[in-house]
């Protein structure tokens, strides 16, 4: 598919250039940023596009606010972070449009940049709404996408927006993220084993109904764990459980049988009686979880079991932490796993925001092969998928 990038464009020089980035990065209960890497990740687009000359408008979204103003969830954080890394300053808009904004754009300069507030505090960003993309393009006149995690979603600043912006572009975050695809996931070396955790049931548990042709083992852990050991028949307490996806669930238990795919869950898991860092807590089998507890981390046996299908694998991918490995006391088994993942012989990638801040913090991200800024965006990727928001960048289709 023909992609243009930042660099092939002519002239940014005075253009009204919008950025969609993903600075959707965890963060304590403070609002520090505790992972930065997909900040990072973008400043080399963000650098070119101010040293050219470009007036730079940065969009993205932070968590899920489900379209409503929810402060907690403003990039203010990620703005000064973002001035931090390229040693400029970054005016924080008080919302992503409206005539407040529309001001602050009108009012800079070449070699000057401003930052949306949270797209998603609008309804028409998830909506894919063509009015809400033309909002936000605010008269720009380049539009470049640098935000690799989140174009698994066909939403307005992703999709919509490129049909409002007259020249479209992808950044160089972008390009890093899908020549090593190509050259390492297309064609992976086997073993391939995948490792899935995390709390994003819904999409991901969906995606591996497509991984398992493409897998020959699946490790799942985290709070994704829980609706496959419920579907087995098993009671799980509190735990994270998405009844919709039993049937899902089985049916990617079954498809993993007969296609000879091995598949691993958890054995062994803490329970804590909350969810909070102090909570009593204790390890249990699976099969004993009792109730009215919640299933936080995966426990010791497991941590083991999941180090062991690493032996042979050639390539592992891992994406979603092992438990709430925030919560010190729920950490174990995401750090287990990440020295599992760190010391194995095969390439290993990792993805998502999470999920990268885990490996950081357990000190192995060094032994990765390859740290990916996407965990849902990478694993659609892999499931053979074209994303939305790169199909929405084919310069053919103009
Ligand atoms: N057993 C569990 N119960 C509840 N939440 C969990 C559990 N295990 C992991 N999590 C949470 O999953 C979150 C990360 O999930 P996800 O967003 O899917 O990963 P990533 O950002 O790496 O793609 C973390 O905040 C972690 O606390
Ligand atoms: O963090 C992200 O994805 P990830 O958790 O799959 O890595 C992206 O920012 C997308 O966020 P979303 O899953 O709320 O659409």
């Amino acid at each position: 598919m023909p992609i243009r990038y930042i660099d092939q464009l002519k002239d940014l020089k005075g253009k009204k250039v919008f950025i969609r980035v993903d600075f959707n990065v965890p963060q304590d209960d403070k609002g520090n940023i505790t992972e930065d890497s997909r900040i990072v990740g973008a400043v080399p687009t963000i650098k070119y596009a101010l040293e050219q000359g470009a007036k730079v408008v940065l969009a993205s979204h932070l968590g899920r606010p489900k379209g409503e103003k929810k402060p907690k969830y403003t990039m203010a954080p990620a703005s000064k972070r973002l001035s931090q890394l390229i040693g400029k300053k970054v005016i924080q808009a008080p919302d992503c449009f409206g005539p407040e904004v529309d001001k602050l754009v009108d009012a800079l300069k070449p070699g000057e940049c401003l930052m949306l507030e949270n797209v998603r505090f609008y309804p028409g960003e998830e909506k894919n709404d063509a009015e809400f993309a033309r909002k936000l393009a605010n008269g720009c006149d380049i539009y470049v996408n640098d935000a690799f995690a989140v174009s698994h979603r066909a939403h307005a600043s992703v999709e919509a927006i490129t049909k409002v912006i007259p020249t479209i572009a992808a950044g160089f975050l972008m390009r890093n993220e899908m020549t090593f695809f190509d050259k390492a996931m297309t064609n992976p070396v086997r073993p391939l084993v995948a490792i899935l955790g995390g709390a994003k049931v819904s999409g991901k548990l969906e995606v591996l109904e497509k991984l398992v042709n493409k897998v020959d083992k699946i490790v799942i852990g985290g709070g994704m764990a829980f609706t496959f050991l419920k579907a087995m028949g098993y009671s799980v307490g509190k735990s994270l459980v998405e009844d919709e996806l039993i049937v899902t669930a089985k049916k990617v238990m079954d498809k993993a049988k007969k296609r000879g795919v091995t598949f691993y869950l958890p054995v062994d898991c803490i329970v804590a009686n909350a969810f909070d860092a102090k909570a009593t807590n204790f390890v249990t089998t699976v099969q004993e979880i009792p109730e009215g507890w919640m299933a936080l981390d995966i426990g010791p046996a497991s941590a083991t079991l999941f180090a062991e299908t690493l032996r042979d694998a050639k390539t592992v991918i891992w994406n979603g932490p092992m438990g709430v490995f925030e919560m010190d006391a729920f950490a174990r088994g995401t750090f287990a796993v990440a020295e599992a993942v760190g010391n194995c012989f095969a390439t290993t990638v990792i993805g998502g925001g999470d999920t990268d801040a885990a490996v950081n913090k357990a000190g192995v991200a060094d032994k990765v092969s390859y740290i990916s800024t996407g965990g849902g965006a990478f694993l659609e990727l892999l499931e053979g998928k074209t994303l939305p928001g790169v199909k929405a960048l084919d310069v053919k289709s103009k």
